[in-house]
């Protein structure tokens, strides 16, 4: 049945693994594929349209979805026990094929040749490529946001047979920062609190840590300024972004509003809530500290005191949600960027962060912008930043789509004008899959 599944796949899966004793029995493919229920009409379609790339199964497959869909809500009242039965069967091949992908997967680290440590085998490209595929079959009930979630953890948990990344982020345990690496790196990466944005820099830099994860702008609030001054001076290069929708709780020991006297959290959540808390505390002592996980530990020490920090943080810290998402704007987004020691290639979809310092002379930054407007190349964010050093000399930072290696990218900055000024690429990455 595997063979109909996808051409070629049994007798070509790696076996050699196998025998090496790093599979467990009854998920080895060639035993799970035996052990495997008769196919189901959507499953079966979808996976052999994917293996051969052919667009006409894979309309097949969606079809079949679909029919599935309607037959499912013509039924009155399916029976518990074959519907169970039913999931049994899916769930068994689902593990048998996930440890097949994993063999397959430790094929790669194989064919890419004798690397050094996980680093050597992550590739955020193909990562990329591979989520974007995921969206693009979709065809509910699930959705994107959640079958990217799981196939990230199935990426994650196949990298780090190898070894698992480590990645440096603001700690403590609880914060943002923490649930971007999950994010973006899975649950198998292994993360390192760190007590700065620079220290993130710092560990990346002197190989620490693999990658650092470190918040660069929210929809509301606009540019984290101590992250953008970390590149003016860091040799790291941006290799990713994370977008995560951030939900702000308050959190306190006794979980009563009408016990609340002081409350705590990092600045940029106060500013997130400043309207609630205008309505719901308008009277109480409002105190910014270093990040929202600080936030619940000092709120955590007596009973008058609340913190604002994600919902993640009640559970690690122990602590009773009081009221929430208590955010001012129901979109509340912040950006992170993935910073790491080496560059890697295009993904199709790609953006490019350039910090332009800019000499002082009329229409210098015309200069630097205009080959970039010829190619009609889009910029998504441009923001000034005093340059070190140098009174009322500025950076610019600038992002714009494409990847340097890339035309029309690439045409544009082997043209920019080099007496205008200092073009310097702080990474070329793949836009953010959601
Ligand atoms: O395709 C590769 O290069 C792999 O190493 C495999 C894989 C995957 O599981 O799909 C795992 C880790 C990489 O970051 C990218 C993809």
């Amino acid at each position: 049945m595997a063979d109909k599944r996808t051409p070629g796949r049994t007798g070509s899966t790696p076996g050699n693994a196998a025998k090496k004793g790093r599979v467990r029995t009854g998920t080895q493919p060639g035993i799970a594929a035996a052990k495997r229920p008769p196919a189901r009409g959507p499953a079966k379609v979808q996976a052999s349209g994917e293996a051969s790339g052919d667009a006409g199964a894979r309309q097949g497959a969606a079809d079949a979805s679909a029919r599935s869909r309607v037959e499912f809500s013509k039924q009155a009242r399916p029976d518990l026990a074959s519907v169970r039965a039913q999931i049994d069967g899916i769930d068994r091949e689902i593990q048998s094929l996930i440890a097949e992908r994993a063999l397959w997967a430790h094929q790669v680290g194989k064919a890419k040749g004798k690397l050094a440590a996980a680093i050597d085998y992550y590739r955020p490209e193909r990562e990329a490529q591979v989520l974007r595929r995921v969206v693009d079959r979709n065809d509910g009930p699930l959705t994107d946001e959640v079958l990217v979630r799981l196939f990230r953890e199935i990426m994650s948990a196949c990298l780090a047979q190898q070894e698992p990344l480590k990645i440096g982020y603001l700690g403590p345990e609880g914060t943002f920062s923490q649930q971007a690496v999950h994010k973006h790196f899975g649950h198998s990466a292994r993360g390192l609190p760190l007590v700065s944005i620079e220290e993130v820099f710092d560990e990346v830099a002197a190989g620490n840590a693999d990658f650092g994860v470190v918040p660069v702008e929210n929809s509301g609030q606009g540019t984290i300024q101590s992250t953008l001054d970390m590149f003016l001076t860091s040799p790291l290069k941006i290799c990713g972004e994370v977008e995560l929708r951030v939900h702000q709780y308050l959190l306190s020991r006794t979980g009563h509003l009408e016990d609340v006297e002081r409350v705590y959290s990092h600045g940029m959540s106060l500013a997130q809530c400043k309207n609630w808390l205008r309505q719901n505390l308008p009277d109480v002592h409002k105190e910014a500290v270093a990040s929202n996980a600080e936030a619940v530990r000092r709120a955590k020490k007596s009973d008058d005191a609340a913190a604002i920090a994600g919902e993640n943080a009640a559970h690690v810290y122990g602590m009773k949600v009081v009221a929430g998402p208590i955010e001012d704007r129901t979109d509340n987004t912040t950006r992170f960027l993935v910073v790491g020691r080496a560059s890697f290639p295009p993904s199709g979809n790609d953006r490019t962060s350039l910090m332009v310092s800019i000499r002082d002379q009329p229409g210098a930054l015309y200069k630097i912008l205009e080959p970039l407007a010829r190619r009609a190349i889009s910029m998504n964010r441009i923001e000034s930043r005093p340059a070190h050093g140098a009174l009322w000399q500025y950076a610019f930072f600038i992002d714009v789509e494409g990847h340097v290696d890339e035309s029309p990218l690439k045409d544009a900055l082997a043209e920019i004008d080099d007496f205008a000024g200092d073009v310097h690429v702080l990474g070329s990455y793949p836009v953010a899959v959601p």
